[in-house]
């Protein structure tokens, strides 16, 4: 069977987080071509919401309950990283990728803001035959509050579990995750506690780096390691290269 690769663009990298829902067109063309350089590689990509999302989340307070008065908030949040997904998939189209966007909003349910059911046989089979499912952070339906939002890391996380994949790698606006300003090369739940890592400097509902290794180290429980690194370096994880990044593991 073909390697599966789950690659995710943080919000950070292909917004500006400091605004209201702003795309950088030109940094997802420079993606673009990278992704295409590599279309050997059976990948399923998955982004973050940036500032198409996390603005409308926290505005209508999805992630708390639903009633009558936030009820638009599924609408107005799903809308605006649908609109990201659109502008993504755009993107790696024009740059000659077979890509097709995909919303956990549709195929997913949630349960105290954990995915209870996420079918992703068909996004296997895309990626088996060269097409790149896109993947978002999205608003979903959960059986106990109503309607949560399900980070893209932990989309990515799931997706890595369901589809065996290896190779697990999250591009982000940072060189890894950082202490002192240097990036540490390793991370496991022991060496998590002695650090301070915060969430993000933008609007964020999800929990920023904090929330991005909790999901990774869930996954790294289930024996699959996960990489951190600067959007840079999508390249260099694609071919199997040093990225300067940090590795997400289970301790030994
Ligand atoms: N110790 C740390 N090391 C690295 N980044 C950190 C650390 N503590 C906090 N951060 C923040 O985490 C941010 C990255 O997390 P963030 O959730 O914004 O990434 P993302 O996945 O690109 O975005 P999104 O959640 O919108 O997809 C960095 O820009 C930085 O501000
Ligand atoms: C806010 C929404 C819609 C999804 C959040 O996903 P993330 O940007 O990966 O944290």
């Amino acid at each position: 069977m073909t390697e599966r690769v789950v690659l995710k663009l943080g919000g950070s990298v292909i917004t500006d987080k400091s605004g209201g829902c702003t795309i950088d067109h030109a940094r997802l063309r420079e993606i673009a071509e990278v992704l295409a350089a590599h279309r050997e590689i059976a990948l399923v990509l998955v982004h973050g919401a940036g500032s198409c999302g996390h603005p409308e989340a926290r505005r209508y307070r999805v992630d708390e309950g639903l009633g009558r008065d936030n009820l638009p908030g599924v609408y107005h949040t799903h809308a605006a990283v649908s609109r990201l997904n659109a502008a993504v998939v755009e993107a790696l189209r024009e740059a000659g990728i077979e890509a097709i966007g995909i919303h956990p909003l549709c195929l997913a349910l949630a349960e105290d803001g954990r995915l209870v059911s996420f079918e992703t046989r068909q996004i296997a089979g895309m990626a088996d035959h060269g097409i790149v499912p896109v993947l978002h952070g999205d608003v979903v339906m959960d059986t106990l509050r109503g309607s949560c939002i399900v980070s893209g890391d932990q989309v990515v996380a799931r997706l890595a579990f369901a589809l065996g994949s290896r190779r697990v790698g999250l591009a982000t606006d940072v060189a890894g995750v950082l202490r002192g300003g240097s990036v540490i090369p390793r991370i496991d739940r022991e060496i998590l506690e002695s650090l301070d890592v915060g969430g993000s400097a933008k609007t964020d509902v999800t929990g920023g780096m904090r929330g991005k290794i909790a999901e990774l180290l869930i996954l790294a429980d289930a024996g699959i390691d996960s990489e951190i690194f600067h959007v840079s370096q999508i390249g260099r994880f694609l071919d199997g290269t040093d990225h300067g990044g940090t590795v997400i593991t289970r301790k030994e």
